[in-house]
């Protein structure tokens, strides 16, 4: 791309979850180098902007404002599906042309929006830009973590069919369910310390009383039932058949991203939210279009991009480094657990953790930044 003078760039949403983590990877890609950018808030504008290294942005901008917003080259934003909905026909229908990059679900099955994963479609982004697209969103969290955990997979074709059990963390669900948690844990801690302490309270004990708890009053206004000690097999709204729309955009998002209009790979989930603060986890059962062996399957992953890598499928392995624990805050996607099943000679399971606030969401906006003003990015 070419622009007249040093792109100007607004970040919306900058404080959110997936905001704060884009901040801090293009800080330390020095991004900021790159762009004039400035930070825009539905609630703090007219503050000055937090320091970003050794940058001074201004004033935070108000994100609500057209006429402010119309003045940038490029908008990413990291505020939601609502905001899009409500933003960016305002932004279109007053004649702004700039490019919209986007973590929201809001528009990812327009037709003219590219879904971001540039490991596993850079040819299709870069075909897009170059045909004057200018709406890209970044892809649902779990699917673009699938995606690259399992490229050596999925870019040789050799997947025909996936099932996935998610086990999502609570951050997947913004900044104040997060919290949420957090104070869960605390408030079910309180309420049995004194037992805890007391040696003649059997754990029968302690836990009728954690039951107590959770299923009277501890509070959970953004999930809606109690996270910590417990799992909410539900994300996002109800979908058709069954299904709840985090469930439907696997199958949907991950056929836009690998180019298949006829949505010829079948993706089938269970999505669950349990109480991990950071990083989703995924158990993924393959049908594959070939009887590979395990050490093949496990070289196609290794070899594919140099952000999945494998763990070999045993107990101390998989405990040091297949976790939320081992991966949260890294770009590196684990996977592991490689075994063939006795389904038949095509069906593999594998299981696979990556940190779904930088692969699954900040981290595909930031590259799409660099592609669209034509800076190198790294494979
Ligand atoms: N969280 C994730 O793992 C993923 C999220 N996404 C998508 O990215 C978008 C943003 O998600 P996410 O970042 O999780 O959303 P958050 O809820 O964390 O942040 C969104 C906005 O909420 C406002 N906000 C209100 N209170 C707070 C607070 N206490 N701390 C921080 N922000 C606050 C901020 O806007 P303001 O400054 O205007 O008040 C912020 O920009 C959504 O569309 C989501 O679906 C996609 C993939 C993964
Ligand atoms: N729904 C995901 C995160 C997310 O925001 O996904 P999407 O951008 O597709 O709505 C989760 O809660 O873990």
């Amino acid at each position: 791309m070419t622009f007249a003078e040093k792109v100007k760039v607004a970040i919306v949403g900058y404080r959110g979850m997936v905001g704060s983590v884009l901040v801090n990877r293009m800080l330390e890609e020095d991004d900021f180098a790159l762009v004039d950018a400035k930070f825009f808030s539905t609630s703090t504008h007219g503050t000055p902007a937090p320091k970003v290294g050794k940058y001074d942005l201004g004033l935070i901008g108000d994100a609500n404002s057209v006429t402010e917003l119309s003045k940038y080259d490029i908008i990413i934003t990291c505020q939601g599906g609502d905001y899009t909905n409500a933003m960016h026909p305002q932004l279109r229908a007053a004649g702004w042309n700039g490019y919209w990059i986007d973590a929201a679900s809001a528009l990812r099955m327009k037709d003219n929006v590219s879904l971001i994963l540039d490991p596993i479609n850079k040819d299709q982004l870069k075909a897009a830009l170059e045909a004057g697209q200018k709406d890209f969103a970044g892809a649902n969290c779990t699917v673009s973590l699938m995606l690259i955990g399992l490229g050596g997979l999925f870019s040789k074709g050799l997947v025909e069919n996936v099932i996935v059990s998610s086990y999502q963390a609570a951050s997947g669900a913004g900044a104040a369910n997060m919290r949420e948690l957090i104070e869960q844990f605390g408030a079910l801690h309180s309420h049995v310390e004194a037992e805890l302490a007391d040696k003649s309270k059997t754990m029968l004990d302690v836990a009728a009383k954690v039951q107590e708890k959770l299923s009277t009053d501890l509070p959970a206004p953004y999930f809606g039932a109690p996270l910590a000690a417990s799992l909410i097999p539900w994300i996002d709204a109800k979908h058709d058949h069954g299904f709840t729309k985090e469930e439907w955009k696997g199958h949907a998002e991950t056929n836009k991203i690998l180019g298949f209009a006829d949505n010829t790979i079948k993706v089938d989930s269970t999505c669950v939210r349990v109480g991990v603060l950071r990083s989703h986890s995924q158990s993924i059962t393959l049908k594959l279009k070939e009887n590979l062996s395990v050490e093949q399957i496990e070289q196609l992953i290794a070899e594919h991009n140099k952000w999945a890598y494998v763990v070999p499928n045993e107990k101390e392995q998989t405990l040091a480094r297949l976790t939320p624990t081992a991966v949260s805050g890294t770009l590196n996607i684990a996977v592991g657990r490689v075994r063939k099943l006795s389904l038949g000679d095509e069906y593999v399971s594998i299981f696979t953790v990556g940190d779904q606030l930088l692969w699954g969401a900040a981290e595909p906006l930031r590259r799409m930044l660099r592609l669209v003003v034509g800076a190198p990015l790294d494979y």
